[in-house]
């Protein structure tokens, strides 16, 4: 499995307001060179605390990226990916839509009418972990499912465990000219934080995108 970690963020390294209010980081390029990454991918996960906060659709929008894959028998959408432990995708999340296939990644403690609802809605169900998703079982699964090219577009909860586990490949970061600011304002790896042993990065690419930048790292193994 190869997973790139995608995301935008603030000059100070913020994903979002202190209210996690959605935030014009990037803009079209941005969009694009991400739908491209998208289209590229068998699957793109996010945590539910982004389905929360922002309902996203993670489908490819360009009709001609969408026509490339059909053309190469693929499905039009890759598939998505929710990490939820317990389950808390709201029944009516767009993620749930029928243009393309879900698998929740939740724990043992996910209540289990809460697993009910999502299955109803079509979602696959991987349950892997106690308390909280074990994502080196969970991904082991979705890769025995046939996704090899998984693309990880946020929030930092996620994102910053996904680095614990040693599953990231590459990050791809846009960096955009604004200062958000905020203690409670998630940033691009949150979770508990590393003290010693960080991953490092090695740079493959720095691309400026008008006042931003687009920075490409593949992580030292
Ligand atoms: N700028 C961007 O590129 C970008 C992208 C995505 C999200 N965001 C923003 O990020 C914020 C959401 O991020 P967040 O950090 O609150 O939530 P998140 O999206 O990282 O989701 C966290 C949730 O994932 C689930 N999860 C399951 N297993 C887990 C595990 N092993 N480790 C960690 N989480 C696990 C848990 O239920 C947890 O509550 C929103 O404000 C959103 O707007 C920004
Ligand atoms: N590239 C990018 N630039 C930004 O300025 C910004 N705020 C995001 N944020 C990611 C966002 O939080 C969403 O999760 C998805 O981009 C929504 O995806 P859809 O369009 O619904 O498919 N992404």
């Amino acid at each position: 499995m190869h997973v790139v970690v995608n995301a935008a963020m603030s000059a100070d390294g913020k994903l979002s307001t202190r209210e996690r209010t959605q935030l014009a980081i990037s803009g079209e390029p941005d969009f694009e060179r991400v739908d491209r990454l998208r289209a590229e991918s068998d699957a793109v996960a996010v945590g539910v605390g982004t389905v929360l906060a922002d309902d996203p659709s993670l489908t490819v929008k360009s009709s001609s990226l969408r026509a490339n894959r059909v053309d190469a028998g693929r499905a039009v959408n890759p598939a998505r990916i929710v990490a939820d432990s317990r389950a808390r995708t709201p029944a009516d999340a767009i993620v749930l839509d029928d243009a393309a296939e879900t698998y929740v990644l939740v724990s043992e403690a996910a209540p289990v009418e809460r697993r009910s609802a999502l299955a109803e809605r079509g979602a696959t169900l991987v349950t892997a972990g106690e308390e909280r998703v074990d994502l080196l079982r969970a991904f082991a699964t979705l890769q025995d499912e046939g996704l090899e090219a998984v693309m990880v577009e946020g929030g930092g909860e996620l994102i910053f465990s996904l680095f614990d586990t040693g599953l990231v490949d590459e990050l791809s970061v846009f960096v955009g000219p604004q200062i958000v600011g905020g203690r409670e304002a998630p940033t691009l790896a949150d979770g508990e934080g590393f003290v010693e042993a960080f991953p490092t990065l090695s740079l493959s690419d720095v691309e400026q995108v008008g006042d931003g930048v687009v920075l490409t790292w593949t992580v030292d193994r």
